[in-house]
C-alpha cells in the first residue's frame, strides 16, 4: 500500500501560498508531499471561513503537487464540481452536508476529479458503506472540522479499521485518509488502524523545515 502525506496549507501563511507549496515539494532523492491539502470552509458548515475557488485556481497554477480539496461547505452539489473543473486532483465533501452524496460523487468523477467522502468524528461509517463504491477517497476526520491545531481523536480510528477491512476483502477500493491532529506522536496509531493518506497541517507548517517534517511523517507511518 502506497502511503501519501498531504500537508494542509491551513497552517501556512495565506499571503505566501505558492511558497508554502514549494516548501513541501520533493527534492532529488527525497519524495515530498503527495497531495497538497486545501481546506475550504464557508462559515456555515463549520464556524470558520478560509478560501474558495479563485484561490484554489491560483494555487493550482502555482504548483505541480496534486491538490486535495477538503470542502467543509454547505450545498456541495452546487459547488463541488467547480473544484474538479478548476483542476483539483481529489475533491472531498462532507456526507453530513447533502442528502444525496452518491450523486455528488458521480458528478465529481464526471468533472474529472477523484471523489472523496468525509465523515465528521460523530458520523458513523455504516450508512455510507454501499455508496462508497462511487468514491475514490474516504476522509475520516480525527478532529471536529473547522480549525487546525486540535488534538487527535483516537476514538474515531475504529471507522478506519472497518474501512480497511472492506478494502482488504475487496468490497471497496479507496484511499483511507485521516485529517486532524496528525503529528509524529499520533500518525503511528492512524497507520496501524489502516489509514494510507495522512493530512498534517500544524505538524508540517509549524516545523522549521516543512519538507523534513513530511519525510519524517512518511517514515513513521511506514513503521506501522
Ligand atoms: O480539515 C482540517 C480542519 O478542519 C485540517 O485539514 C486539519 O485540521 C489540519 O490541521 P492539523 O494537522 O493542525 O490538525
Ligand atoms: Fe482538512
Amino acid at each position: 500500500m502506497e502511503l501519501f502525506v498531504a500537508p494542509s496549507i491551513l497552517s501556512a501563511d495565506f499571503a505566501r501560498l505558492a511558497e508554502a507549496a514549494a516548501s513541501v515539494a520533493g527534492r532529488p532523492g527525497t519524495p515530498g508531499a503527495d497531495w497538497l491539502h486545501v481546506d475550504v470552509m464557508d462559515n456555515h458548515f463549520v464556524p470558520n471561513l478560509t478560501l474558495g475557488l479563485p484561490v484554489v485556481k491560483s494555487i493550482r497554477a502555482a504548483t505541480e503537487i496534486p491538490l486535495d480539496c477538503h470542502l467543509m461547505i454547505e450545498d456541495p452539489a452546487r459547488w463541488a464540481p467547480g473544484y474538479a473543473e478548476a483542476g483539483a486532483h481529489n475533491v472531498t465533501f462532507h456526507a453530513e452536508a447533502t442528502d444525496d452524496p452518491a450523486a455528488v460523487g458521480r458528478d465529481l468523477r464526471k468533472a474529472g476529479a477523484k471523489a472523496g467522502l468525509a465523515l465528521k468524528p460523530g458520523t458513523p461509517l455504516e450508512p455510507y458503506l454501499e455508496i462508497l463504491r462511487d468514491f475514490d477517497t474516504l476522509l475520516v476526520m480525527t478532529v471536529e472540522p473547522g480549525f487546525g491545531g486540535q488534538e487527535f481523536m483516537a476514538e474515531v480510528l475504529p471507522k478506519v479499521t472497518e474501512a480497511r477491512r472492506r478494502v482488504e476483502s475487496g468490497h471497496l477500493e479507496l484511499r483511507i485518509e485521516v485529517d486532524g491532529g496528525i503529528n509524529a506522536d499520533t500518525i503511528h496509531a492512524a497507520a496501524e488502524a489502516g489509514a494510507d493518506t495522512f493530512v498534517a497541517g500544524s505538524a508540517v507548517y509549524n516545523a522549521d523545515d516543512p519538507a523534513k517534517a513530511v519525510a519524517a511523517l512518511r517514515e513513521l507511518a511506514a513503521r506501522r
